[in-house]
């Protein structure tokens, strides 16, 4: 079993009921979540050591937050405590045609109004194997994109593999931002999720030429040859046939090959939110165990799949019951 830091913002979720608008709404259905604290509770829940690295109040929410992850047996003590505020977001829940859909309410969280490294970076990254960072932090702020760096390379002196899920998101920021703050993080990652809509809008590659057979080996390719350093890269392929049904694929390009999944059919979706998380934290326990690679694809989707089938944003399944989930076949899987 591996030792891995997750950094990141974790926030509280407010969702809808199913069938009710946000504007229309008298309660919510309370959760906490964010990218990077979903993978550590995936990490956990396979046995790993996982410390999650954030700032959260001095108060009720910030101790919420800290029971959370507690109770998935994720380390706190890099949780620093302090600051203005949690940030939160709220999700009107999908359902058959209508996607769900989120509004942020994060800005001047005590993590995103972060100005300087409050953590002893030796004392972090001493004996970890593994940090893993999304592109959500680096969005948040201007100071986050240096201080993102710092860490990642604070990590990667001491030792440690850097996982780095590229999570775009639009309403934090621009293309273009995403596009310069990746030409500077990129050169230290080992291990990233990227996907075609990354390679073409974020790092500006070329579009496949029509003729190629599979225009994500292609992309693979060409973001490995802008990003030697990068040896396995990882993305989902998804087509959303409606709120509640869509087919999910894994994709890994590791030791110069291409390995997929199984596709899985998922239907009836209970919440979708963090399925990506599940399957980074399926992938990256995958290499922490050393695992072949298409063992490591049909785990890490497998795991994303069953996440559909739980509120929250995060994976709450352990290793036997996805290594079961696998066995039995069950789930609708087209091989
Ligand atoms: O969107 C974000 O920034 C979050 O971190 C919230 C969710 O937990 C995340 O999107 C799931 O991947």
């Amino acid at each position: 079993m591996g030792r891995v830091v997750t950094l990141g913002e974790i926030m509280l979720r407010l969702s809808t009921e199913q069938g009710q608008r946000l504007q229309d709404s008298d309660h919510f259905c309370a959760h906490y979540g964010g990218g990077e604290a979903n993978v550590a509770i995936s990490l956990a829940n396979y046995g790993h050591t996982v410390s999650f690295m954030s700032k959260v109040p001095e108060h009720s929410l910030g101790l919420a937050v800290e029971k959370h992850l507690r109770s998935y047996g994720v380390d706190t003590s890099l949780l620093l405590k302090g600051g203005p505020r949690l940030g939160t977001y709220y999700m009107e829940t999908g359902i058959g045609e209508r996607a769900a859909s989120v509004i942020y309410d994060r800005a001047g969280s005590s993590f995103a109004v972060m100005g300087c490294l409050e953590w002893s970076l030796e004392d972090c990254f001493k004996g970890v194997d593994l940090f893993h960072v999304s592109g959500i932090t680096p969005a948040l702020s201007e100071k986050w994109r240096g201080l993102t760096k710092e860490l990642m390379e604070a990590a990667k002196q001491a030792g440690c593999q850097i996982s780095f899920d590229i999570n775009y998101r639009g309403k934090l920021w621009t293309q273009q931002e995403a596009g310069k703050a990746l030409e500077q993080l990129l050169p230290l990652v080992d291990i990233c999720s990227a996907g075609e809509m990354d390679a073409l809008y974020l790092l500006g590659i070329a579009k496949a030429p029509e003729t190629t057979v599979n225009p994500l080996i292609y992309y693979y390719e060409k973001m490995q040859e802008r990003f030697p350093n990068i040896q396995t890269f990882y993305s989902t392929k998804r087509t959303v046939h409606s709120a509640s049904e869509n087919d999910l694929q894994g994709t890994l390009w590791m030791k110069d090959s291409y390995f997929e999944s199984p596709l899985h059919q998922v239907t009836s979706i209970v919440d979708r939110v963090g399925g990506g998380d599940a399957f980074a934290g399926g992938l990256l326990h995958g290499i922490l165990e050393e695992m072949q690679p298409q063992a490591i694809i049909d785990f890490a989707t497998a795991a994303s799949a069953l996440k559909h089938t739980i509120h929250g944003d995060c994976n709450q399944f352990n290793q036997a019951e996805v290594a079961s989930f696998i066995a039995s076949g069950s789930g609708k899987i087209i091989r």
